[in-house]
């Protein structure tokens, strides 16, 4: 059966630092089984702007709705949100094993997707390569029971096979969840998004409407 489907909507987003705008008068909309991306520049904002969805930032204002219903405090719920920020997370002695136990993530899950990841559940996330940690992390977020999921730079540090599988991953498990991506690996993020989001230098999202041609046209893209 289908479950329905949830809405969350973030708008009004204004951040500055010591008076340089960053963010102005952002909005971005998700929606359970979809993914949504989101490109920009260097420095655009986009890290700032998934912070800023969880009620992580020093914002001026901001308004955060699922279904209509403001949520306070968005990084308190994780039922509802996670969060994949872009450096590590997880406390360097905690083992593989007891960081899914923690998030609510069954270890056999992941084992027969991701046996490499099941190889090493007893070692501590410290002694991981920085590859291996990166993709114990996502894939806490991803496969965590919650409804919405932001992942800054899942891509970074990880070889070419896995970031195939992790695509994978992402399109199922946006079957149920809605999902920010915002990664510079601009194809993949092109090819696994329902709708693209562009943040401008301005501190401003743009929906892209033919995303190639527009992307090149903001100097993203090169023009060749
Ligand atoms: N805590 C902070 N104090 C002051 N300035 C900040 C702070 N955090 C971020 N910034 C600035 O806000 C701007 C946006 O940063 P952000 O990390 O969101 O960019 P980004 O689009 O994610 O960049 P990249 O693609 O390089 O990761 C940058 O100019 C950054 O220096």
């Amino acid at each position: 059966m289908n479950r329905p489907t949830t809405t969350l909507e973030a708008d009004s987003i204004w951040l500055q630092f010591g008076g340089r705008k960053i963010l102005q008068s952002v909005y971005v909309k998700l929606e359970t089984g979809q993914i949504t991306g989101l490109l920009g520049r260097n420095g655009s904002g986009k890290s700032c702007l998934l912070k800023s969805i969880m009620g992580l930032m020093p914002t001026e204002t901001q308004s955060v709705r699922v279904d209509g219903h403001y949520v306070e405090k968005p990084y308190q719920q994780p039922g509802l949100i996670r969060y994949l920020p872009q450096h590590p997370f997880v406390p360097p002695s905690m083992t593989i094993r007891a960081a899914f136990d923690w998030y609510g993530v069954k270890m056999d899950e992941i084992a027969t997707e991701y046996p490499k990841i099941d190889d090493l559940k007893n070692q501590r996330i410290g002694q991981l390569s920085g590859g291996e940690k990166r993709l114990a992390e996502i894939l806490l977020i991803l496969k965590s029971d919650t409804a919405f999921v932001l992942l800054d730079e899942p891509f970074s540090h990880l070889m070419p096979v896995q970031i195939e599988q992790l695509q994978q991953t992402i399109r199922q498990e946006s079957r149920r969840k809605g999902i920010l991506l915002s990664d510079h690996l601009y194809r993949s993020v092109l090819d696994l998004s329902d709708s693209v989001y562009f943040l401008n230098t301005g501190g401003r999202t743009i929906r892209l409407n033919a995303p190639e041609q527009e992307l090149k046209d903001r100097g993203y893209l090169s023009s060749e």
